[in-house]
């Protein structure tokens, strides 16, 4: 797969504060990669690096190929963002912020079209000064989307939307990203992210500890099966005796790893002539990933 995003070796400090350390991901063409860790762990940092905006010490960031520095500029015209909160001036409406913004042909025509996507109708030609934060949020997402860009970077954009908002935003994102613009986003709020990104790349303390697509970080850290059977009891004492444990939950649930797997429950139950009557895959959803993942990455310092 092409990439339109590549960073390689990304490290900056602040001071003594070394925020990157040799910082590696991509993100395809068209894909929706989610940018996600705790506070401070420097995702910031790097959209505001790879918008030209900092300088750093070490490694390379390119765009469709072509590199991007503080003094290297040329490649962000494919670029469109939202980083901490939009350029907005008070006394101007949302529609004169589009237009001053649009740039190429037919710029009525896609400033008409993202305001009835982004469903901004009816405050488009209010002044700012009288917008809430939701509002605000919606037009500075809408100016990163005008010019089409080829990579939109957004820094928590679901700050401020309420749930019909926020699926709104889903809905433009994803008929953008199947038209072919990629994303780089990150957000706290890992449920909505869950329902938009393809894949993510985890930082913690300046570092990537993981990118990997949303299936694999799913079924790679903890694999939970429950099972219900005609005797969980007996089941959970035929299971210890060859070394399963199992977590008491409605049924019974096991994490499935390389010495646990569910062949040999079902074996060992069969044997035990225990009925299976069902088995179900609950798998994790990204906050429990991301915390697991984070958790065993402590341990193994
Ligand atoms: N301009 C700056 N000067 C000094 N230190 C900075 C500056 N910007 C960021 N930092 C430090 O760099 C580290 C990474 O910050 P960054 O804002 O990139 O984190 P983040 O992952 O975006 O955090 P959050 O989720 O809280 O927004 C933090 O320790 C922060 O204090």
């Amino acid at each position: 797969m092409e990439n339109i995003l590549e960073v390689h070796q990304l490290s900056k400090h602040f001071g003594k504060k070394q925020a990157l350390n040799n910082v590696d991901f991509t993100v395809g063409k068209g894909r929706i990669v989610g940018l996600i860790g705790p506070n401070g762990a420097g995702k910031t940092t790097i959209m505001k690096a790879i918008l030209g905006l900092f300088s750093y010490e070490k490694g390379q960031i390119k765009i469709d190929n072509h590199p991007v520095s503080e003094a290297s500029h040329q490649a962000l015209a494919k670029v469109g963002a939202l980083i901490e909160y939009p350029a907005i001036y008070p006394y101007l409406t949302g529609l004169d912020h589009l237009k001053l913004n649009a740039t190429g042909d037919a710029t009525t025509e896609r400033i008409d079209q993202l305001v009835k996507q982004m469903k901004m109708e009816s405050y488009i030609n209010r002044k700012a000064k009288n917008y809430s934060l939701g509002m605000k949020q919606k037009l500075g997402i809408a100016l990163a989307l005008i010019n089409q860009p080829e990579l939109v970077i957004l820094d928590e954009p679901m700050n401020g939307l309420d749930p019909q908002a926020t699926k709104d935003l889903r809905d433009v994102i994803m008929s953008q990203a199947a038209a072919g613009t990629s994303f780089l986003i990150s957000s706290h709020i890992l449920s909505e992210l869950e329902k938009l990104v393809s894949e993510v790349v985890i930082i913690d303390h300046g570092e990537v500890i993981k990118q990997a697509t949303i299936a694999n970080l799913n079924h790679q850290e903890n694999d939970f099966i429950m099972l219900k059977t005609s005797d969980d009891a007996a089941a959970r004492t035929s299971l210890a005796q060859v070394g399963i444990t199992t977590a008491e939950a409605p049924g019974l649930v096991f994490n499935q790893t390389p010495s646990a797997t569910l062949a040999l429950v079902i074996k060992t139950l069969v044997k035990a002539d225990i009925d299976i009557y069902d088995v179900v895959h609950q798998g994790e959803d990204l906050e429990a990933s991301l915390l697991s993942i984070l958790h065993n990455e402590k341990k193994e310092a």
